[in-house]
């Protein structure tokens, strides 16, 4: 099954648009897990048994594994996914972007290293730096379009003939780019007014949708300004909020991000009608 028909069926399966963003920060690790051999494969696998049928997807960042040089923990986390919830997309967060050959071994890394259906790639290098992961034409290209940071706005408000840059990105992707219906964009939740022009350029393109949660992003706003005519179309992302709901000591991690996660979903939910 390709990675728009998983993402399809674990929406309805699920009856959830959240994605679980594994973003292991040691220093915010329970303290029974401090300075365990294992934390990060025994953090992130618990997270994910405690979510597993509240999430449409999960999305580990490989900076938070890499900056550790954790990236066997990385592959064994998603090997435990792919095995254990072979039907909840794996989306891998490396935001990628460089020349043909290079970008290559980019997808090698992420689709034959790590198994995962779906990657985040930045499109600034242009279409060449984009097309060797489409090689993998069962897997996602997720590309970076109106970012949630502030900073975002730098460039992608650019005037590129009357029309914001993030925009122009995004007529690319889905006129141009998407090929073999396999593209995905990221919009940041903290922009429901640009989230809302993505869509109504884009049609039922998957949007990947960080910045609720953490970062404050409203959660009716932006299922309202993402939400697809069927009520889906989006993998709203969250990973602080969830991973560290918990406080230090005293209620366990897992069920405390369970709670969160649970009561993400929910809100979603509620605006999706
Ligand atoms: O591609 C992403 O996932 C991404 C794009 C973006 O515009 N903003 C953004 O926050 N992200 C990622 O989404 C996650 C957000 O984490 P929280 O702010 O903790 O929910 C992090 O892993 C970010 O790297």
């Amino acid at each position: 099954m390709n990675f728009i028909d998983k993402l399809s069926a674990a929406w309805t399966t699920n009856n959830s648009l959240l994605c679980v963003g594994l973003d292991p920060d040691l220093s915010r690790f329970p303290s029974h897990l401090q300075g365990q051999p294992d934390a990060i494969v025994t953090f992130c696998k618990a997270i994910i048994d405690a979510t597993a049928d509240l999430a449409c997807a999960f999305k580990p960042q490989i900076a938070y594994f890499a900056a550790l040089g954790a990236e066997a923990q990385l592959e064994q986390i998603c090997h435990y996914l792919r095995n254990k919830y072979p039907h909840i997309p794996l989306v891998l967060d490396a935001k990628r972007g460089d020349i043909g050959a290079t970008a290559h071994q980019y997808a090698r890394e992420a689709f034959d290293r790590y198994g995962a259906d779906a990657v985040t790639v930045n499109p600034y290098m242009g279409f060449d730096s984009v097309e060797p992961y489409m090689e993998w034409a069962d897997r996602g290209v997720i590309v970076l379009c109106r970012t949630s940071n502030a900073g975002g706005s730098d460039l992608q408000f650019l005037d590129v003939g009357g029309k914001p840059l993030y925009q122009h990105v995004a007529r690319l992707v889905a006129e141009k780019w998407n090929r073999n219906g396999q593209c995905a964009l990221v919009v940041g939740a903290t922009f429901p007014e640009e989230l809302a022009q993505v869509r109504a350029i884009v049609g039922d393109m998957p949007l990947l949708v960080p910045g609720v949660g953490a970062q404050g992003g409203d959660v009716e706003a932006t299922v309202r300004a993402g939400k697809t005519a069927g009520g889906a179309g989006m993998m709203i992302n969250s990973s602080r909020a969830i991973l560290y709901a918990a406080p230090q000591a005293g209620e366990d991690f897992a069920a405390a991000a369970r709670r969160v996660a649970m009561e993400t979903r929910d809100a979603i939910n509620r605006f999706r009608g």
